[in-house]
């Protein structure tokens, strides 16, 4: 950890600062770069959380703006040493079209890229996700895999697709030339699925559970394996990167890193159980109710539903063929490249990150009841 009484000289911006990671990144920053001197959180919506930040010794400027407009973008940028980009349009559901996603994912990311370029910020940590690898359109497992594992990372969905093609404008960017001269140094952390305080889709499954009287339905077996790491550990992630990759920019810059952790290598819908079990929910077993072919097709007519009801209301449930074929994938990751390149450790261990994730479940039961 740095020394806290390093000089407090740097400008930090986050853009997609209000969501689920990035408000974890945001308040990772304030307890653990003694560095910062302000830390600009941008964000389509604004928290009014963010409000009680602005009473410590880092001066949190709160920017309201969209990364489709570049000029926003630029005047968000200006002046920041490092830019940490993980505002994006997480839609899996079918809630935003095809062009909405592209709009954000990639003109957004070109507009943070040209915008460090055109102002002189010189970093540039980009949150990308495992999907720009898979599991791709064929279905094929990853496995324990690492960075350089070889995979057909083939995708027709506009989520993944857009995130493939920002992540390598990032990576292509490496080395450009920025205002004053000097070279932008650039990295994409890839984190698995996501969990902890504030995890919309862990909220939705619990109240589906509620709304089915405590109980879930086993869709997927239990030996399909699907990565997941703690939110907080992501946000350590981000912070220690754009930590080191000044000092590290021959090594760090340009390179992807998967972004995971203790977590244990479960089904998705087991590893949900690991705090939805806690907090009064159970898994029914379904393989006699639900075969698969029967999820198609339910998670087909979910999909012809959608397109139906699209315009009288937004219909985008949990399940499509989408996301059961994602879930029914087994993608997993093991690798040490982070804690090679620039020393990561996650810094919550898997029963912390249990306990706080409970905890969070715990408190949302309360507001619930
Ligand atoms: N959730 C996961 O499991 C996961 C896993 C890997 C990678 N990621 C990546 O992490 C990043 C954050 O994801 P999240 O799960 O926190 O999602 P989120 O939706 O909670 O956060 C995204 C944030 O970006 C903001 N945003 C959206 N469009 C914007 C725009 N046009 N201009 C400015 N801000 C905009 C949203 O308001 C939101 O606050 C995304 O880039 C996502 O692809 C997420
Ligand atoms: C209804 C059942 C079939 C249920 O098991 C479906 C689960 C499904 C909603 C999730 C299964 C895998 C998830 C995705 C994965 O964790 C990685 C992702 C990448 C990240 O960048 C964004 C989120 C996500 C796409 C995540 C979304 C939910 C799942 C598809």
């Amino acid at each position: 950890m740095a020394e806290s009484t390093e000089v407090r000289k740097l400008v930090y911006l986050v853009t997609g600062g209000c969501g689920f990671l990035g408000e974890h990144v945001v308040r990772m920053l304030l307890q653990r770069e003694p560095r910062l001197s302000e830390l600009r959180v941008f964000d389509l919506h604004l928290g009014p959380w963010l409000e009680e930040l602005k009473t410590g010794p880092v001066q949190v400027t709160a920017i309201q703006g969209d990364v489709t407009e570049a000029h926003e973008v630029a005047a968000a940028v200006a002046g920041a040493h490092v830019v940490i980009h993980a505002a994006g349009l997480v839609d899996v559901f079918g809630r935003a079209s095809p062009k909405t996603i592209h709009e954000v994912n990639v003109q957004g990311t070109k507009n943070v890229i040209e915008a460090c370029v055109q102002t002189g910020t010189r970093f540039l940590v980009y949150t990308s996700s495992m999907e720009v690898v898979g599991p791709n359109i064929k279905g094929h497992p990853f496995y324990r895999g690492n960075e350089d594992t070889p995979y057909e990372a083939v995708h027709k969905h506009p989520y993944p697709c857009s995130k493939a093609q920002a992540e390598r404008l990032v990576l292509e960017a490496n080395g450009r030339e920025v205002r004053g001269g000097l070279p932008l140094v650039t990295c994409a952390l890839r984190p698995t699925g996501i969990y902890g305080e504030g995890h919309q889709i862990m909220r939705d499954f619990y109240h589906q559970g509620l709304r089915l009287g405590g109980r879930l339905f086993r869709a997927i077996p239990a030996s399909v394996e699907h990565g997941r790491v703690y939110v907080g550990n992501v946000a350590w992630m981000h912070v220690l990167v754009a930590r080191e990759l000044e000092r590290r920019a021959a090594l760090v810059g340009g390179q992807v890193y998967f972004c995971y952790d203790e977590s244990p290598y479960k089904s998705y819908e087991d590893f949900n159980m690991e705090f939805l079990g806690p907090c009064g929910l159970r898994l029914v077993e379904t393989r006699l109710l639900a075969p698969y072919w029967l999820l198609m097709l339910l998670a087909f007519l979910n999909a012809l539903l959608q397109w139906l009801l699209r315009p009288l209301l937004l219909y985008a449930p949990l399940l499509n063929p989408y996301t059961l074929a994602m879930a029914n994938t087994t993608f997993t990751v093991s690798t040490d490249k982070a804690q090679r390149h620039f020393g990561y450790e996650p810094l919550f261990s898997w029963e912390d990150s249990r306990t706080r994730t409970i905890r969070w479940v715990r408190a949302m039961e309360g507001s619930a009841q």
